[in-house]
C-alpha cells in the first residue's frame, strides 16, 4: 500500500484570530495537491475558529492532549472534548513539550495510547539534541523514545511518526536529505524489527525541522520521508507550496 503523503502545520503559540482567519482563508483558496493529507495545528484557543472556517478535506489537530477523561486536571483539554469540537488529531511529544514542559517518553506514550484508542490520531513526535547527534547517539535516542511508544501502544494505523531533530527546529538549519533519509530508514527498519512489516511499511514518517518551499522538494524524494511538520513556515502563504511540493 502506497503510504499518502502527509504535510502538517504545528503553529505552535502563534496567531492571533486576524492572522489566523488570514491562514484559513489562504489554504482555503488555495489549489491543493489531492494526494497530499494536510493537517494543522492551531492553539487551543483557535481550534474551534479553524475547524468552522477551514475546508472540510484538511483535518485540524491539537498540539497536545490529556490521557484521562474529563474531570479535574485544571488547565488540560480532553480527548473527548477534542472529538466533540470535530478535532480527530493531536501531536503528541514535540520536543518543546518534551524540554519546556519535561514531558517523558512514557508520558507521551500514555499519552498516545488514550488519544489512539479512544479515536483521535496521533502526529507523535521523536528526535536527537544537538548533543546526542555530536555524540553519535541519534539511533539510540530515536530507538529509546519508539520502545517507550511500543510498550504502550498496540494500534498503529492511527500513528504518524515525526522525525524532528531539535537542532534543526526554528534554527534554520535543515538536516541535509542524506541525514534526514538515513534516519528515517533507521526508524523504519526499527518498526519492521519491534513491531511488523505492516506497520513499517504503511507508518508515514514526517520530516520536521526548518522545512520551507525551498527545500522541501528535495527532501520528499527520499524513498522514506513521507511528508512534514512543518513549523514557521506554515504560518506563511509558502506552506501552500510545501503542501504541492510534489507537484513542482
Ligand atoms: O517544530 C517544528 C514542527 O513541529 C519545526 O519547526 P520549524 O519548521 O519552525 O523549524
Amino acid at each position: 500500500m502506497a503510504r499518502k503523503f502527509f504535510v502538517g502545520g504545528n503553529f505552535k503559540m502563534n496567531g492571533s484570530i486576524s492572522s489566523i482567519k488570514e491562514i484559513v482563508s489562504n489554504l482555503n483558496n488555495a489549489t491543493l495537491d489531492p494526494n497530499v493529507e494536510v493537517v494543522v495545528s492551531p492553539s487551543y484557543l483557535h481550534l474551534l475558529l479553524v475547524r468552522e472556517n477551514l475546508r472540510k478535506e484538511i483535518e485540524v489537530a491539537s498540539q497536545n492532549v490529556y490521557d484521562k477523561p474529563n474531570g479535574a486536571f485544571t488547565g488540560e483539554v480532553s480527548v473527548s472534548q477534542l472529538k466533540d469540537s470535530g478535532i480527530n488529531w493531536t501531536i503528541l511529544g514535540h520536543s518543546e513539550r518534551r524540554t519546556i514542559l519535561r514531558e517523558s517518553d512514557e508520558v507521551v506514550a500514555l499519552k498516545t495510547k488514550y488519544a489512539t484508542e479512544n479515536g483521535v490520531s496521533v502526529i507523535w513526535c521523536c528526535g536527537e539534541s544537538l548533543e546526542e547527534r555530536e555524540a553519535g547517539k541519534t539511533i539510540d535516542v530515536v530507538s529509546k523514545q519508539l520502545a517507550a511508544l511500543k510498550a504502550q501502544v498496540s494500534d498503529w494505523s492511527k500513528i504518524v511518526i515525526a522525525y524532528e531533530p531539535i537542532w534543526a527546529i526554528g534554527t534554520g538549519k535543515v538536516a541535509t536529505t542524506e541525514q534526514a533519509q538515513e534516519v528515517h530508514k533507521a526508524i523504519r527498519e526499527w518498526l519492521k524489527a519491534n513491531v511488523s512489516d505492516k506497520v513499517a511499511e504503511e507508518t508515514r514518517i514526517l520530516y520536521g525541522g526548518s522545512v520551507n518551499e525551498k527545500n522541501c522538494g528535495e527532501l520528499s524524494k527520499q524513498p522514506d520521508i513521507d511528508g512534514f511538520l512543518v513549523g514557521g513556515a506554515s504560518l506563511k502563504p509558502a506552506f501552500v507550496d510545501i503542501i504541492n511540493c510534489q507537484k513542482q
